[in-house]
């Protein structure tokens, strides 16, 4: 079953791009990426599909039911963070979460007090007093407390420490094991790989692509950089799948789509001294998605 279901939306603003003819569903289960460059229209989708927004034209459904028709209805069921948090400052961290609960017709103050302290939360403090990160642990547990079965996050990692990002991760993976789909807007690669079953990539308004995560990274190249003791023979790495082959003194680059192995058997038949093994970035993918195109 699709939770999510796209068709051809379109908004513009004025006479200015927003997003332009987007289809895609997310299925039920999923943690479904959604990647693309600053302005590319991920949050245009998304406050089009939570109704903030309304369409110029297309339509979406959730849990099977228009979003704009339904939207109270589905919004209990609906767990979002907005990419920029606001509050009014001068309240307590709980008396906020507890004013958010109270829009849902069951006791959140268990499941406030777990997240609050998953995430090292102190509901004691003032809104005002929160760096930017706890502001947005705070959005966190405003969007997890009442458990929802679609959990929407718009950015969802920008300001997170390292550690707390990973903790968040866990807690994701956590509410999908318990049955809640996941819709995941970024800009950042590695955390939608990491997370990420299927993903969807915009750019500048269109869908570019819908790919699994394992069919993304098969079709993708890698970035190798060798470092040897003695310079290579330019053309040792000049085996199929190698582009952009180049030598500069002991280190050889160039950019490999295939099977890894063979690049590996060549690795272990010389004496190296380093080695980087990348993954391309966004941008690198998108390349390749046009090239395709071509
Ligand atoms: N209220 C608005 N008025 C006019 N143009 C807008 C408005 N909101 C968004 N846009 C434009 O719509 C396009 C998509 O923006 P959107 O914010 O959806 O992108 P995004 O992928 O979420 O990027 P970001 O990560 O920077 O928020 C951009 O060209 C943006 O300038």
């Amino acid at each position: 079953m699709n939770v999510i279901e796209i068709k051809n939306l379109t908004k513009t603003y004025g006479k200015a791009r927003g997003i332009t003819d987007i289809s895609f569903n997310v299925e039920e289960g999923e943690i479904f990426g959604f990647i693309g460059p600053n302005g590319a229209g991920k949050s245009t989708t998304i406050r089009t599909l939570l109704s903030l927004i309304y369409p110029t034209s297309g339509n979406a459904t959730i849990f099977g039911k228009d979003c704009i028709k339904f939207a109270p209805e589905i919004k209990k069921e609906i767990g979002y963070l907005p990419s920029e948090v606001f509050y009014y400052d001068n309240m307590k961290v709980k008396d906020l979460l507890k004013y958010s609960a109270s829009f849902y017709k069951k006791d959140c103050s268990k499941r406030i007090k777990e997240l609050a302290e998953i995430m090292d939360l102190n509901l004691n403090k003032k809104i005002d007093d929160l760096s930017l990160g706890n502001k947005k642990k705070v959005g966190i547990v405003q969007g997890l407390l009442h458990e929802p079965k679609l959990i929407i996050l718009d950015e969802p990692t920008s300001g997170l420490d390292p550690l707390m990002q990973q903790k968040f991760f866990e807690l994701l993976e956590e509410e999908n094991k318990k049955g809640a789909t996941i819709l995941f807007s970024s800009h950042i690669l590695s955390e939608v790989q990491r997370l990420c079953n299927r993903v969807a990539i915009i750019k500048e308004g269109k869908i570019v692509t819908v790919e699994k995560i394992s069919t993304l990274k098969e079709n993708n190249y890698k970035k190798f950089k060798v470092e040897t003791k003695v310079p290579l023979d330019q053309n040792y790495f000049n085996i199929n799948g190698v582009n952009n082959l180049a030598t500069k003194g002991n280190v050889t680059s160039f950019l490999f789509r295939g099977d890894i192995n063979a690049v590996l058997r060549k690795i272990a038949e010389i004496e190296i001294t380093n080695l980087w093994i990348e993954e391309p970035d966004l941008e690198e993918i998108f390349l390749h998605y046009y090239e395709k195109e071509a």
